[in-house]
């Protein structure tokens, strides 16, 4: 499998050469040649397959520089249920994703926050770990990673790539708006290969900056900086599997179609269905929620995209969403301009200038209802009456961004067909938004024993403002 870049640039690399390089040297995002199509006969085969199974049957689609043995193994080495230990009470833990019903094969929680730093971001993490490790001894190579996160991505990453050999992180995240859990959950971390820097802004200037060091070509080769955000296409093939887990979990027999409600930040979740849909899997409707910050919604609603400020952008009750410029929406705009990447790097010119720009007259957002997105947003009122009612109806305690994820499903569930069941992607646990929690319930949140007393750990972080030469100044110090 070749992959190109949405901006154009010529090289077609594999799979593993992007797995380290992140960005295209354009600028742009990568993306298979051509979406592989998953037959028939595939998901009658799959939908048996325990979760290491299916992410090998979908990964080996996408991969095909790793022998297949290795990947196999690769995929049986990190999806234990061991990892992903912190299944809801009562749940099947051998399950690793399970669905959880709220309303009987009707709305359920796909539960992808059962790994260790539970948000969703593990499923992929732990496995780019494992791909990292992999490549880089069989190329005796080591990788300088530099990451954003809004609040969940920096600590599975970390978790993920804690003792990997050959591989330092540097994580940026926002000075002061992410919850108390989650701090703990990165800063406390004392290994020898993990860096955190807290950067005084929002997460669109920490992702800038990740971009900005990666576009400095000259940079990136000699500091071999790495990728693990979304931006990484690694991340996003592994995003994909969720979806025909969810599938498999949610129908019972492969000529029913699903619908799956996702909360969105930086596009990266939701954009792994859209590739599961174009790959054949039968998804009615992709429902993306956000939350006050909502560039997202108003784009599917209007066909304008408007990036905010930091200043824009809200510090909300769900933190991981709190983005403006989402980076893989990108990949989605590739898809709906007929995969032009003229146009894309046109487009992207104005959003890289800090402007809008607007497709709602143009023939492209015509057929925008051909890839079956529909949208809506939530508030913190919003929030805190969704976890109460599903605690009160269904006696299931949920976090704050699988609230803004249930508040929107509940929206639009009306416009399904009939028979067609709801998954909304359950993206972090209750424990990591406490205050949240505390305020909607007037109850602690349900902690897993091995998570008890983070917030008092000793913890380890530089503050820095956010610039460019200062980021690439302490990666420098550090790996000389
Ligand atoms: C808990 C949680 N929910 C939702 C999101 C949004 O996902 P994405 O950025 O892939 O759209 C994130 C961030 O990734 C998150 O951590
Ligand atoms: N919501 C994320 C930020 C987006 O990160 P990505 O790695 O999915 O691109 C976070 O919680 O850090």
């Amino acid at each position: 499998m070749k992959y190109l870049s949405t901006r154009g640039h010529a090289g077609r690399p594999e799979f593993c050469d992007i797995l380290l390089g992140g960005l295209a040297p354009d600028g742009g995002l990568y993306l298979p040649e051509t979406y592989p199509q998953v037959s028939r006969a595939e998901l009658d085969a799959w939908r048996q397959l325990s979760y290491a199974e299916l992410a090998f049957e979908i990964l080996s689609k996408f991969i095909t520089d790793i022998p297949p043995a290795d990947l196999k193994a690769i995929c049986d080495k990190t999806y234990t249920a061991a990892v992903y230990c912190h299944a809801r009470p009562g749940d099947d833990t051998a399950e690793i994703t399970p669905v959880h019903w709220l309303e009987d094969r009707k709305l359920g929680l796909l539960e992808l926050s059962n790994g260790p730093t539970l948000a969703f971001k593990d499923m992929a993490m732990q496995l780019l770990g494992n791909l990292f490790e992999y490549v880089l001894d069989k190329r005796g190579q080591s990788i300088n990673i530099l990451g954003a996160t809004s609040g969940d991505t920096g600590s599975a990453a970390e978790y993920a790539m804690r003792g990997k050999h050959g591989v330092r992180v540097f994580m940026l995240s926002p000075h002061g708006k992410m919850s108390a859990f989650q701090r703990a959950q990165m800063y406390s971390l004392q290994d020898d290969n993990i860096y955190n820097i807290a950067v005084t802004g929002m997460f669109d200037d920490a992702q800038d900056i990740v971009k900005a060091v990666s576009n400095d070509a000259a940079f990136k080769a000699q500091h071999k900086i790495g990728a693990v955000n979304s931006i990484n296409w690694a991340r996003v093939a592994a995003q994909i599997v969720y979806y025909f887990k969810g599938y498999f979990g949610a129908t019972e027999s492969n000529d029913q179609q699903v619908a799956f409600c996702v909360p969105s930040g930086n596009f990266g979740n939701i954009c792994a269905g859209h590739i599961a849909r174009m790959m054949g899997l039968p998804v009615a409707k992709l429902i993306l929620a956000t939350n006050e910050n909502d560039v997202l919604d108003e784009f599917f609603r209007s066909g304008v995209y408007r990036p905010r400020k930091t200043a824009e952008t809200h510090v909300t009750s769900s933190p991981s969403m709190d983005i403006s410029k989402a980076s893989n929406f990108e990949r989605f705009v590739f898809d709906l301009v007929g995969r032009d990447p003229q146009k894309v790097a046109a487009l992207w010119a104005e959003v890289d200038a800090g402007r809008a720009f607007d497709l709602s007259a143009s023939a492209d957002f015509a057929r925008i209802g051909d890839f079956g997105f529909v949208s809506g947003a939530s508030s913190h009122a919003d929030r805190l009456a969704t976890i109460r009612k599903v605690f009160e109806q269904y006696g299931v305690m949920i976090d704050t961004h699988t609230a803004d994820g249930v508040k929107v499903a509940w929206e639009r569930a009306a416009e399904l067909p009939a028979g067609v069941p709801l998954l909304v992607l359950e993206t972090a646990l209750p424990v990591k938004f406490a205050e949240t929690i505390r305020e909607a319930l007037g109850r602690e949140p349900e902690r897993p024993a091995d998570l008890e007393g983070i917030e008092r750990l000793p913890q380890r972080v530089e503050v820095m403002a956010p610039d460019v030469e200062a980021v690439k100044r302490f990666i420098v110090e550090r790996v000389g």
